[in-house]
């Protein structure tokens, strides 16, 4: 076993060790499920915030009260994130800190715990605390992952993809103010019915392009592999059967050869399990019959674009402000991996990460 894995059996399994991790580990705020993000430019970071030991934070943003140092207007300020201090402000105490949720730990044995200033309470010391004035006090706002999870750094992000929103308490737990909060770990990990739902995208080729789709949804030019909800429940469908009905269903085309590529948890809509398959159609079958229900459009793609749309540098932002057409998902998104992988083995050389 790593040691990480070792650390983290410890923590779930030992109330003690894990209370003993809240004093070294790092917090990650939550308010009502939403994750305390700080613009900074186009993107957006995520800040750690320790319990009484000082991180310190760059960002460029001027936050009042946390203010080590500021070094003139167009200068990053420097901000201290220290939780005990940010509670007190907010008339709590340090027992707030107890309602963290365990979420996981870093390669160098760093606990990471998830607490929400927005959960509703009965009991006053645990009281929903102000979410616009919590979120200025600390240089940034509570923003919903879906807004910004275009705007995310891929190491960033792979923190609040951990579903915390999965992990925490019920509130009516805790509204009836009768039982003991449970121990952090049991939030984070002994969840007895965890809700999963699982989802297959595939990546079709044809041998010399590949198909990818865009729904209205999606942000201006921005084109991905065909996802779509394993159906359990009516015909329990293992994911070979999902990836043939979905891609027949939203592209009119029929699939062989599905290949398992790799999987990734994904918070949206709720929480699911994106199962990552390589497909391709049979030899002839090209044409493509898009189910507008389900997508705005579907179109097959040379490797020259696809890999061209894949070596464009900046933020999503900045890619849609450019001529070309094509956008990918971000590097955070399974469905980059599985274009990157296609470009790769097209091409038969690998691009950098
Ligand atoms: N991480 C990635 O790279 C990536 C890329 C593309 C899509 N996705 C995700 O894949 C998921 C599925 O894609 P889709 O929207 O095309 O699916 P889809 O093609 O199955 O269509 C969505 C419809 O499925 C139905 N549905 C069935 N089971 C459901 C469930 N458990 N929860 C919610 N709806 C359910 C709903 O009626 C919904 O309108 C989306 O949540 C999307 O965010 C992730
Ligand atoms: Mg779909």
């Amino acid at each position: 076993m790593s040691l990480r894995h070792e650390y983290l059996f410890e923590l779930k399994e030992d109330d003690e060790a894990c209370r003993k991790a809240q004093q070294t580990g790092a917090f990650y705020l939550f308010h009502d499920l939403d994750p305390l993000l700080q613009a900074s430019g186009h993107r957006y970071l995520v800040p750690r915030l320790s319990r009484a030991v000082t991180i310190l934070i760059r960002t460029s943003t001027t936050s009042s009260g946390f203010n080590l140092s500021s070094r003139g207007e167009n200068r990053p300020a420097i901000i201290e994130l220290r939780l005990e201090g940010l509670l007190g402000k907010f008339g709590q105490d340090s027992q707030r800190i107890e309602d963290s949720v365990l979420i996981g730990c870093s390669n160098q044995q760093e606990a990471w715990f998830a607490l929400d200033l927005g959960l509703k309470s009965a009991s006053s010391a645990r009281a929903s605390l102000p979410r616009s004035e919590m979120g200025a006090e600390l240089g940034g706002s509570f923003i919903k992952l879906r807004q910004a999870v275009f705007q995310l750094n891929s190491a960033d992000s792979s923190l609040l993809f951990t579903d915390y929103k999965n992990s925490r308490p019920s509130t009516c737990c805790l509204a009836e103010g009768s039982l003991e909060p449970p121990s952090p770990q049991y939030w984070g990990y002994r969840r007895l019915h965890p809700e999963m739902a699982p989802v297959v995208i595939t990546l079709v080729s044809d041998g010399a392009r590949c198909l990818l789709a865009r729904q209205s949804s999606f942000p201006k030019g921005l084109y991905s592999a065909l996802a779509g909800f394993c159906d359990i429940a009516f015909a329990g469908e293992s994911v070979e059967e999902a990836v043939q009905r979905e891609v027949a269903e939203e592209v009119g085309l029929e699939v062989e050869n599905i290949q398992y590529s790799a999987s990734q948890h994904w918070p949206f809509p709720n929480s699911s399990l994106m199962i990552a398959c390589h497909a391709t159609v049979k030899p002839g079958h090209t044409e493509i019959q898009v189910n507008l229900k389900e997508l705005e459009a579907a179109a097959w793609f040379g490797l020259d674009e696809v890999a061209t749309a894949l070596r464009r540098k900046g933020s999503f932002a900045q890619q849609q402000g450019e001529a070309s057409p094509l956008l990918l998902p971000p590097k955070l998104a399974i469905a980059h991996h599985m274009i990157k992988k296609w470009v790769e083995k097209q091409s038969g050389s690998s691009l950098a990460a």
